[in-house]
């Protein structure tokens, strides 16, 4: 354990080996939090936490995959072992899938169910019961998205998912206010991550149509003219 992080708010952040998950760690450790990333990769999320270390922050690695309960409840468990305590959990991990929901394979459904249904599920368990073992206030903040406001074709099952995880942070809130533990989601439009690199390719196969046609066609939508980067969403989490 580092000297001064038994005085630093810590944070865990699922997820964090590229994209808006990597956004949020980098930010969280600039703004003064020792900073967990969990994802399926160690590689991914290690070389994410050595940047964070080589700019001056505190980080940690950690191999868990969200849509197990053990590994995330174990991934907590390492975060308090190496940095004391835990203050923030991040429910950032998730997956999409473009398919008609005619078509969607039951295969393909019950993955998304696990890792973003499930995966956030264990995450509020997890956080929840080792800020009241610590008898202190938490912040348990999950990834939604504009997705879960609005169907969209092909992301149907996604969408669900998404619909889900608001429904769960709202009940959550509810249960874990008495205990100072807040739950909140974040709800993006078209963040540029390779999430979208896939959902574009995707798209494309299934509307035959050209790489970065259906990107193009989603931003045509978006009044700002552009889609958000991770550091949009990382700004928002940081507040
Ligand atoms: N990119 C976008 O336009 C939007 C993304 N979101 C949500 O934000 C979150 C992050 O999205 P992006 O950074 O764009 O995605 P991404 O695909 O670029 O990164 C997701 C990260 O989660 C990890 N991950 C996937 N399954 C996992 C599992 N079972 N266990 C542990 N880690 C796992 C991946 O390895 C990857 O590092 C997701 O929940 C996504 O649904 C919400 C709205 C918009
Ligand atoms: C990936 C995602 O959530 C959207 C809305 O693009």
């Amino acid at each position: 354990m580092e000297a001064d992080s038994m005085s630093k708010k810590v944070a865990l952040v699922t997820g964090a080996g590229q994209g808006i998950g990597e956004g949020i760690a980098v930010q969280l450790a600039k703004d003064g939090f020792a900073v967990a990333l969990s994802g399926r990769h160690l590689d991914k999320v290690q070389r994410v936490a050595d940047e964070i270390e080589k700019a001056g922050g505190e980080a940690f690695a950690i191999e868990a995959d969200v849509q197990y309960r053990d590994q995330v409840f174990d991934s907590v468990q390492k975060t308090v072992d190496h940095f004391d305590h835990l203050d923030v959990f991040v429910n950032n991990a998730g997956i999409a899938h473009v398919a008609q929901i005619c078509n969607t394979k039951e295969e393909d459904l019950d993955r998304l169910l696990d890792i973003n249904v499930k995966g956030t599920f264990f995450g509020i368990q997890a956080a929840a019961a080792q800020f009241r073992k610590q008898e202190t206030p938490g912040k348990i903040i999950n990834a939604s998205s504009i997705a879960g406001h609005e169907g969209f074709e092909l992301l149907g099952a996604y969408s669900a998912t998404k619909f889900a995880i608001r429904g769960l942070t709202q009940a959550a809130a509810k249960e874990l206010a008495r205990y100072k533990i807040t739950v909140n989601a974040y709800c993006p439009g078209i963040v540029l991550t390779p999430m979208w690199d896939q959902i574009d390719e995707e798209m494309g196969e299934v509307n035959h149509v050209a790489k970065g046609e259906s990107l193009k066609q989603y931003l045509q939508g978006i009044a700002l003219g552009r889609g958000e980067e991770p550091e949009d969403v990382a700004n928002l989490v940081s507040f």
